[in-house]
């Protein structure tokens, strides 16, 4: 078999090591040929393909950042656009199936490219924000985590000799699982998560106690958060290309607010990018080979318009329907759990 394989919306440490996994499964246990789809669905487009080989792939698992490039192209835009000219590309080419590795967006033009097109699609989830359905964790996830814990550890010292309030802007858009996790993880005195708006006397009431004991306040906040007196995320750098609102910087709106009503100086930090750049760490790179692996098994068996997923410790199939069904969110029990230690 020949499977074009491509990378497509935001990048995320791990997406090497899926195409990794995939190549040596495929050609050592199938005899198939592979070739890389360059910026996502513009290489599927535009018919831009390299070809990849176990050797195009070595070393690659721990490597961040994709070779093959991602992009936010539409495949049902633009003059190669479309399943009829995708599948016309592949039998030109000889590309018996796709092995798609994105978000909600890339797996949601794959699931429509299998439902309305017939086309032989594979998906893979990929997201640092851990923001799918249908999968227990992505990769990407973890390292993000990891760099905004050692972010939160740097930061606590400084706070600690200057007796000031960190405020600490991770990622999450919709979500506030980096949050979450970094926050419980650095120990923060108070996470600030898109699911569950607070008031500005209630994060106050935390900072102010942690305060009082001696201690110097650290407040993680995802990027998707908002007051309870605001309408939405907090945005001030206008749309991305397709019309979402860029989000960052809620940070900075925070600090002076918690400055003025506690009078405890405050300074905003955002991670930003950094959370999505460089090595992945161990257990995306497992977690990301092993996703690699199942997606050829899952070609190999014909089953198109599924998803590779984790549930629990196993690597199993679902419909890519059900990861694009909704979003994954922080549930109210584990924000309660985190919740109890704030302040
Ligand atoms: N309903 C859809 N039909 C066809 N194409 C879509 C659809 N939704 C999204 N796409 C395409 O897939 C591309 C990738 O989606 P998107 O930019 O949201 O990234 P993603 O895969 O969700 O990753 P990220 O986590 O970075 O958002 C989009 O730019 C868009 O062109
Ligand atoms: O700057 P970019 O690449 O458009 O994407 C930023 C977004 O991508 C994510 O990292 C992942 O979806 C979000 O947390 C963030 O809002
Ligand atoms: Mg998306």
């Amino acid at each position: 078999m020949k499977i074009g394989i491509l990378t497509s919306g935001g990048d995320c440490p791990g997406l090497n090591a899926v195409i990794r996994g995939a190549v040596l499964k495929g050609d050592r246990v199938y005899g198939d040929e592979f070739v890389g789809f360059r910026y996502g669905w513009r290489g599927v487009v535009e018919g831009d393909m390299v070809p990849l080989d176990r050797h195009t792939v070595r070393g690659l698992s721990r490597q961040g950042g994709t070779i093959l490039g991602s992009s936010r192209t539409n495949p049902f835009e633009g003059e190669g656009g479309g399943p009829e000219n995708i599948q016309r590309m592949m039998d030109v080419n000889g590309i018996d199936a796709m092995i798609a590795i994105g978000g909600e967006g890339t797996l949601t033009a794959a699931r429509r490219l299998v439902d309305e097109g017939g086309i032989n699609v594979i998906g893979v989830p990929k997201t640092i924000d851990n923001d799918l359905a249908a999968t227990d964790y992505s990769f990407g996830f973890d390292t993000a985590v990891e760099i905004a814990t050692e972010a939160i550890d740097r930061l606590r010292t400084t706070a600690e000799s200057h007796q000031r309030c960190m405020i600490v802007e991770v990622m999450g858009r919709h979500v506030g699982w980096i949050a979450l996790h970094s926050g419980m993880a650095g120990g923060a005195h108070a996470i600030l998560i898109p699911e569950r708006p607070q008031s500005i006397e209630q994060i106050c009431e935390w900072v102010l106690h942690v305060r009082d004991r001696g201690r110097a306040p650290v407040v993680v906040v995802s990027e998707g958060f908002h007051l309870d007196t605001m309408e939405e995320a907090h945005s001030h750098k206008g749309l991305d290309a397709f019309n979402r609102p860029r989000l960052g910087g809620i940070g900075e709106l925070l600090a002076p607010m918690i400055e003025e009503r506690t009078g405890i100086e405050s300074r905003a930090t955002v991670i930003g990018h950094i959370q999505r750049g460089g090595v992945p760490s161990a257990y995306d790179r497992v977690l990301a080979t092993r996703l690699g692996i199942a997606a050829v098994d899952a070609a190999q068996t014909r089953q198109w318009g599924s998803m590779v997923s984790l549930k629990g410790t196993d690597v199993e199939i679902v419909s890519i329907a059900d990861a694009t069904g909704g979003l994954n969110t922080v549930p109210d029990y584990r924000y309660d759990e985190a919740a109890v230690l704030f302040g």
